[in-house]
């Protein structure tokens, strides 16, 4: 049988790499780098990967735009796992490159944003080159020496596994050191994996018309049925200006009573409710639910209006 395929954002070395390994069933896979989230997200779509791990969200920076947005559009897909990576950053040049020459700066967008106050106190005149990852930034170093087009900085930031061939200029500049990402792994859309008690959620949610109170009301089917959200984000749709859905995601599973009233109800308001699945939460931890929205307090109730019915 062939081995699964999964893909990540390459070259070796991303945190996102490092996220891939961590998840136990891809040890027997067939590890494929990508390019870009984008381009992972499609090569799932199209059947040439199984399923593919992308960063979604960082505790410093936020929500990775280029995640959210590919999945909110285009063929569904569906999340069924999550890791979390602790982010630590060091600065790595070519022997011989000090720091005081230091000119300009080359890493991801998300990796630069977390070590901007490190920047300003340390290199505050060095000029940001964004890179697709921060190992690639590093790896365009390693073979700056032999290529006729070398990059355009001459330090980069990545993280210490991707150092090798370098020297680092300076070790832990994140300027938060708790940093941590958010990956999950996405495959095309299936059975979702089993409730485990502590699980979470994502959907996207899609207005059907821009009204005074649009966030309240649908917010409200969360709050009426004892859910508690871990992330809200509202991001354009492209359409128009002023035109936007909602990115979030909640603790519970799709087949607890709680979520599966909440969806029918976000069902009945909405546009469209993009369902991006239900899948263990990484931290292990349990859902917070009120004893009046627990399963037992959904089937007590569906049995007394069934008898109210006859
Ligand atoms: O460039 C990498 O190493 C990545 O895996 C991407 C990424 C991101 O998109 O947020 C992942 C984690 C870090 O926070 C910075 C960059």
């Amino acid at each position: 049988m062939n081995p699964m395929k999964y893909g990540y954002l390459g070259p070796d070395g991303t945190f996102t790499q490092a996220a891939l390994l961590a998840w136990e069933p891809a040890a027997t896979a067939e590890q494929v780098a990508c390019p870009s989230v984008d381009l992972a997200l499609a090569a799932v779509r199209s059947g040439e990967l199984d399923a593919a791990m992308v960063p979604i969200e960082n505790s410093v920076e936020g929500g990775v735009t280029a995640t959210l947005d590919a999945l909110s559009v285009g063929e569904p897909l569906q999340v069924i796992g999550e890791v979390l990576v602790p982010i630590t950053f060091v600065l790595v040049a070519p022997e011989g490159v000090g720091i005081d020459q230091v000119r300009a700066v080359g890493t991801h967008p998300h990796g630069w944003a977390q070590v901007r106050g490190w920047m300003a106190a340390n290199l505050p005149d060095a000029v940001y080159v964004p890179t697709l990852s921060t190992a690639g930034a590093a790896a365009e170093l390693r073979s700056a020496a032999t290529t006729s087009d070398p990059p355009s900085y001459d330090a980069a930031v990545c993280a210490p596994v991707a150092a090798h061939g370098l020297a680092v200029l300076a070790e832990n500049i994140g300027d938060r050191a708790a940093a941590v990402t958010r990956f999950v792994l996405v495959s095309r859309p299936g059975l979702s994996p089993a409730p485990t008690g502590a699980d979470k959620t994502t959907v996207v949610l899609f207005q059907s018309s821009d009204h005074p109170g649009g966030l309240l009301e649908l917010l409200e089917h969360f709050a009426a049925r004892g859910i508690n959200m871990t992330r809200l984000e509202s991001r354009p749709t492209g359409e128009a200006m002023g035109s936007y859905c909602f990115s979030i995601d909640f603790e519970g599973h799709v087949r607890d009573d709680r979520v599966g009233e909440a969806l029918m109800g976000l069902r009945r308001v909405t546009k469209d409710v993009r369902f991006l699945g239900s899948y263990p939460r990484a931290d292990g931890k349990m859902a917070s639910v009120p004893e009046t929205a627990a399963n037992e307090a959904f089937s007590d109730a569906r049995d007394w209006l069934d008898r109210l019915r006859g």
